[in-house]
């Protein structure tokens, strides 16, 4: 499927942003932005120490597996992935971004791509306030890495290693999730193919001259298998939970996961993807975050493994393989889990 793509040259916020503007252009308006209020202070996501995940210390399964099935969403802490590691990488991110718009132009999305510097989601009426970079990380072959920025100097090398060491959690976390599952600890990883599919998004959002106006990133689920996501020290990530929007706390040194469409889909919705979204807030202080995507590989087929069928709970869900999965994603507006609904063999009523 041919993808949407960019306009070239792509709108860039940042752009627009060092252009002196005082006004957010209409076509990022928010035509009605519902309460912005984050639930009370006790309702935060749920902290998975990953160092007792590793220590086998069951009471530990038994709380990822409630953030699984109550939250979807989770942040993970002691992790050993060098806290100096997520500064190189969210400086190597900064540094991209802060190139200017012709040195950034050089690594633009090309038509027919999704890989590279500028914008996802053309199909979405009003544009979202951010700039972003994608590309694949793993499995690595000189194509993929032709769409790797080579600016700053340091972004191949750090890039390496941040994806190495994040493979390495997203692995062990898929295992861990398998168990709170009742299964082999390879289960969900074997679902997703020969190998793990990581790639990044890089979302860059700029202060805004009117925050209140404007959506960061539209509220959606995410399309792949698990996300862990880093986040700098500005706070705009909130979770969908029980029809209220909950604020997700900044933490630079933790890694936010959440369970994204392929988990829902493979799990028979035992599991679910959950909608999210990143406001802005501020009128004076960037935003950097990057998200890492762990999928199955393209050309997988996926579909509610039969674990999770039986005749009382048939297939819930139609299958594709992902890299048709992720292409229809791209070239719809991203509104909540409209895509992930969009697979139920019985469509739900809203
Ligand atoms: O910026 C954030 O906190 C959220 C990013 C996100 O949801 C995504 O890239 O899919
Ligand atoms: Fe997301």
């Amino acid at each position: 499927m041919a993808l949407v793509v960019q306009s070239q040259p792509p709108i860039s916020v940042q752009a627009l942003v060092q252009n002196g503007l005082e006004e957010v252009p209409s076509r990022f308006l928010q035509r009605s932005l519902d309460s912005r209020v984050s639930a009370p202070f006790e309702e935060s996501l749920p902290i998975i120490d990953h160092g007792k995940l590793l220590r086998n210390d069951p009471s530990e399964l038994a709380k990822l597996g409630a953030a699984c099935a109550e939250w979807g969403f989770f942040q993970v802490v002691n992790h050993d992935i060098p806290i100096s590691l997520l500064e190189r990488v969210r400086k190597a991110a900064r540094q991209f971004f802060h190139l200017s718009h012709e040195e950034k132009l050089e690594f633009a999305i090309k038509p027919g791509s999704c890989e590279g510097y500028g914008r996802h989601f053309l199909a979405s009426d009003v544009l979202d306030w951010v700039d972003l970079l994608y590309h694949q990380l793993l499995p690595i072959s000189t194509r993929n890495l032709s769409s790797w920025p080579t600016k700053p100097e340091s972004y191949r090398t750090v890039l390496h290693e941040y994806s190495n060491e994040v493979h390495g959690l997203a692995k062990c976390l898929l295992g861990k999730i398998s168990e709170t599952l009742g299964l082999e600890s390879d289960f969900l990883e074997k679902k997703f193919g020969e190998c793990i599919y990581q790639t990044i998004r890089v979302n860059h959002y700029p202060p805004c001259p009117q925050p209140d106006r404007v959506m960061g990133l539209s509220p959606h689920s995410d399309p792949g298998g698990i996300t862990i996501l880093l986040q700098d020290d500005v706070e705009g990530l909130q979770v969908r939970k029980n029809g209220k929007w909950v604020q997700v706390q900044a933490d630079p040194e933790a890694f936010v996961v959440n369970l994204a469409d392929q988990i829902e889909i493979i799990t028979n919705g035992l599991y679910k993807s959950v909608e999210h979204r990143a406001v802005v807030k501020t009128e004076s202080k960037e935003r950097i975050s990057l998200a890492m995507f762990h999928s199955p590989l393209p050309d997988t087929l996926v579909s509610p493994a039969a674990n999770f069928v039986n005749p009382r709970q048939p297939s819930r869900y139609t299958s594709m393989t992902f890299g048709q999965y992720r292409s229809s994603f791209l070239n719809k507006e991203l509104r909540g889990k409209n895509h992930v609904k969009s697979m139920l063999v019985e469509k739900e009523q809203d």
